[in-house]
């Protein structure tokens, strides 16, 4: 694996296999015991030979180890020591796997073009998938997360209400799989899960180098997701300006502008870059920004 691979909480019951109660990590602990949701994963990911794959929280190594019989590159990224030396006891030299004893966010991650196939701390969902998607100029390709149920079902709702998460789903196909039984975990956490893929778009529709100023759009607009659309839009667009993109976008002015689907908020987009002067554009968010 080259240097440049390198990657630079609060529900559930407790876990008792790894530092337990005096660990980093003691309510994020469910491992997977069921081999056949862990092939499910693996299929899901579509992976070519030798593809570098991260399994985020490896715990001790239940999708690590099969990743790794695939022939595949992986990352096994785990915070807590007991978990990360039990892996690597069990990985003794196989040099395709690297296990990286840091929290993951706080890992860089790698240059070149990577999968993600992992059970997730539910603590840290939003986190881990901001530091996917936040930046779609990023190598990330394709992630198999088993995430709680209901973190699923939001990430993947309609409408959209949620700007972060509008951003996510301009660049990248978020699609809830099937909800996966707590009875798949040792412990089990009080709440179902489910298997959540994210996979780049092949054609995005906004180019991503505009990524950050459609962030402005989508912050400004979306400040009161059921606000009507010719409201949301009023401080960019001249009146006569949202009687024509409304019509052409094949709505009322009076729906609610979170009722627009990613097609809509291109041309929306589109057409602020087009016919709308600058100074009335929103401010482009700082790096860094979150919702
Ligand atoms: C749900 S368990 C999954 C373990 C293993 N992948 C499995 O399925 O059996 C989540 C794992 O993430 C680890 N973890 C929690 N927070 C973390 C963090 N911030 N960075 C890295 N690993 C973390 C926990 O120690 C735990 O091993």
């Amino acid at each position: 694996m080259s240097k440049n691979s390198r990657i630079s909480q609060k529900n559930g019951s407790r876990g008792t296999q790894g530092t337990g109660k005096y660990g980093p990590n003691s309510s994020d602990q469910h491992l997977i015991c069921s081999k056949r949701l862990v092939r499910r994963m693996i299929q899901l990911a579509e992976t070519k030979p030798h593809s570098l794959v991260l399994d985020i929280g490896a715990g001790t190594g239940a999708i690590t180890m099969p990743l790794a019989q695939e022939g595949l590159r992986v990352l096994a990224i785990e915070n807590d020591p007991a978990f990360a030396e039990k892996l690597r006891r069990k990985c003794g030299e196989a040099d395709h796997i690297r296990i990286i004893e840091n929290d993951v966010l706080k890992c860089t991650l790698p240059r070149e073009p990577f999968v993600v196939v992992s059970n997730i701390p539910f603590s840290i969902t939003t986190p881990i998938l901001g530091k996917l998607m936040d930046q779609p100029a990023m190598p990330f390709q394709r992630a198999v997360l088993i995430v709680e149920y209901g973190a699923a079902r939001r990430f993947t709702a309609d409408p959209i209400t949620n700007p972060r998460i509008l951003g996510w789903r301009m660049w990248f196909d978020i699609t809830f799989v099937q909800t996966v039984s707590s009875v798949h975990f040792s412990p089990p956490p009080r709440v179902n899960a489910a298997i959540l893929l994210i996979s780049r778009k092949s054609r995005p529709p906004v180019a991503i180098g505009e990524h950050r100023r459609f962030m402005g759009l989508a912050l400004h607009a979306l400040r009161s997701p059921y606000m009507p659309v010719r409201e949301a839009l009023s401080g960019i667009f001249t009146v006569p300006q949202i009687t024509r993109l409304t019509r052409n976008l094949g709505i009322d002015r009076n729906e609610p502008i979170c009722s627009l689907n990613e097609t809509q908020w291109a041309l929306t987009y589109d057409a602020m870059r087009h016919y709308v002067d600058p100074h009335r554009w929103p401010r482009v968010p700082k790096a860094g920004w979150t919702t």
